[in-house]
């Protein structure tokens, strides 16, 4: 029967990535998605960028949106110190699924260090409970990689719901390809943020992109 690409990449993970080894589930990813099929992972190129923000912010508390596989899932939660709070915010319940696997098998879902929190069901309905839900005052850093047209409208909904303090770091994937231009031009124009981009390409191509990355100043 078909076999989704999801399942294809949660198959190489588990054929050619050591439990318990991020770094190895990360590699058998890139990999197979380098080598045999494109996926819309962040990817290596853009997840050493990701990688030194959150080494730089060293974050307590994160909220990614869009988890897809897991892969930069993977990556941030095996860079956060003990006692952070990790939630990730997957609306495909599919994708969703297979996270949970991949997540498991670099054993970030048993270790009591890090238990990255994947919550299933659309951003804008969970953004306004996370407080009570989860006990987060605010987010140290947001990595933003679900639907491009909800960056903006979950960015308002974040600030709204007072998740966001000066200081906290918003990194956004896929700012140029697919793009989000509204996103873009609200947070160059808004005096709450100091913005800068890191020039890259889109995952596994040559493609021109960058990681829009914001410093909250007000
Ligand atoms: O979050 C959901 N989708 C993934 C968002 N991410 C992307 O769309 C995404 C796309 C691309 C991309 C780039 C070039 C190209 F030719 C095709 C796709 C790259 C990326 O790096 C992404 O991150 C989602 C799905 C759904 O059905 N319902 C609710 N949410
Ligand atoms: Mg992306």
């Amino acid at each position: 029967s078909f076999v989704s690409l999801r399942q294809r990449i949660l198959s190489a993970v588990q054929k050619n990535a050591t439990r318990g080894d991020p770094r190895s589930v990360i590699r058998a990813i890139d990999q197979f998605c380098s080598q045999k099929e494109w996926a819309m992972n962040v990817g290596n190129e853009k997840g050493c960028i990701l990688d030194s923000v959150v080494s730089e912010v060293n974050p307590a508390t994160v909220l990614e949106l869009g988890t897809y596989c897991g892969y930069s899932t993977v990556r941030i939660a095996s860079l956060l110190p003990p006692y952070a709070k990790f939630i990730t915010l997957e609306f495909n319940p599919d994708f969703a699924a297979v996270a949970r696997q991949v997540i498991a098998w670099a054993g970030l879902e048993d270790k009591v260090k890090i238990k990255p929190c994947l919550v299933e069901g659309a951003s804008s309905d969970w953004i306004p409970k996370i407080k009570e839900q989860f006990g987060i005052k605010t987010f140290d850093l947001v990595f933003l990689d679900h639907w491009k047209e909800h960056y903006l409208s979950d960015t308002k909904l974040m600030e709204e719901c007072g998740l966001l303090r000066k200081g906290s770091v918003l990194l956004a994937d896929n700012v140029i390809c697919p793009g989000a231009p509204d996103y873009v031009e609200y947070v160059r124009s808004s005096p709450r943020y100091k913005s800068h981009y890191f020039r890259s390409h889109l995952e596994y191509t040559k493609a021109e992109e960058n990681l829009w990355y914001l410093g909250i100043i007000e």
